[in-house]
């Protein structure tokens, strides 16, 4: 079994996490820490994490898929024409995103991947066409399925086996520097919008990653939320409910309220704090940040469009947006009811 969740004995933590103070700075006390054993026991028991032998294949595929797109964007630079040192020099560089990067996957879960390339790749030709075309020549690949009109472009594919989602960016370099920093806001440099698009699943969880207080307490707790909206039947992206990244956000904005609280009482926690939520409040997990470089902006005071958003979860990366657009009033009073029944079961179990 992968090392699941621990609970770490971080010191209490005292800073502020997010747009408002913390709610409450206690720690756990004995019993909240032996729940929260007890919570993680459940979680594995439950089939949650993958094996040691499944995150391993993992790293290898990931390994392989970056060999491969380097040497793609070398074969693209000499069919260009340029010099040998530009080939040399020429990279191309992968970065995971979705639950797997945050850590909270399950097994056979997809693996969300971002390749970032040179300004002169690009997604069109070189990435639908050429890429696609040497993927479609290897024994591993199979099901491999181009998606270029989508809202963010994809290649869909299975590499031996291990689903894969995989976009592109090119960035406004001619050579992508292997340290390349894609949180810094400078990637954003004259890009189009399914760039920005792209970029903005990784950049996000970046985010996510570095705005919650204690990183372990935070997947343990999204792990088990998840877990809980499935078995309620309100996890889904397209029917107007809340897919991965959703959660994800709304168990960070309770781990920044409750800063050094344990899993166990961050799922009660949850509970409580979306019962008392006064929708269309946003949750936020750090101030919008305003418009610099063109992109549209979530903000209801500017953009008609977003003052009829019934659920608005704001994404923590520029340009800031709701993830949640799709939530209907009617979806909105389901999860209401549910978040009621779930915050109801702990109270029960609570006292
Ligand atoms: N509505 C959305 N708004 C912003 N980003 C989104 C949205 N839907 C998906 N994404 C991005 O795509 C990523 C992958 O989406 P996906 O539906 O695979 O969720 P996930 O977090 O990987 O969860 P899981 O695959 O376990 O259901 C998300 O983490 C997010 O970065
Ligand atoms: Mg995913």
């Amino acid at each position: 079994m992968v090392s699941a969740e621990g609970l770490s004995g971080s010191l209490p933590t005292a800073k502020q996490y997010g747009v408002t103070k913390p709610i409450s700075l206690a720690g756990p006390t004995e019993a909240d820490i032996q729940r929260s054993a007890e919570l993680e026991k459940f979680l594995v028991n439950a089939g949650l994490y993958e094996s040691k032998e499944e995150a391993e294949k993992r790293q290898e595929v990931l390994d392989r898929i970056r060999v491969i797109v380097k040497e793609w964007v070398k074969h693209v630079t000499r069919m260009r024409g340029y010099l040998d040192q530009m080939v040399e020099d020429a990279n191309a560089l992968i970065f995971t995103f979705g639950s797997y990067r945050l850590g909270v996957h399950g097994p056979g879960a997809d693996i969300d991947t971002l390749c970032v390339g040179p300004t002169y790749v690009n997604r069109e030709e070189d990435f639908f066409f050429i890429l696609h075309d040497i993927l479609a020549q290897m024994d591993e690949v199979t099901e491999l399925q181009p998606v270029p009109d989508a809202h963010v472009p994809v290649m869909k594919f299975k590499f031996d086996g291990i689903s894969i989602d995989l976009l592109y960016a090119s960035v406004s370099q001619m050579v992508v520097p292997e340290d390349l920093d894609i949180s810094d806001v400078s990637v954003l440099y004259e890009v189009d919008e399914p760039t920005v698009r792209s970029l903005n699943g990784c950049r996000v969880a970046d985010q996510i990653l570095k705005l919650v207080p204690n990183i372990q307490h935070f997947r343990m707790t999204l792990r088990c939320l998840k877990f809980w909206a499935k078995r309620r039947g309100v996890y889904s992206n397209v029917t107007g409910f809340l897919g991965g990244v959703n959660w994800a956000l709304l168990v960070a904005r309770v781990c920044q309220l409750y800063p050094n609280a344990v899993p166990s009482m961050l799922v009660s926690r949850f509970f409580r704090v979306y019962t008392q939520w006064r929708w269309p409040n946003p949750v936020m997990l750090c101030p919008i940040e305003e418009d610099v470089l063109g992109f549209s902006v979530w903000d209801p005071r500017k953009n008609p469009r977003d003052r009829t958003h019934h659920m608005p979860i704001i994404t923590p990366a520029y340009p800031c947006m709701n993830s949640s657009y799709n939530v209907s009033t009617s979806t909105l009073r389901v999860m209401m009811e549910q978040f009621q029944y779930g915050n109801k079961t702990c109270e029960v179990s609570i006292y």
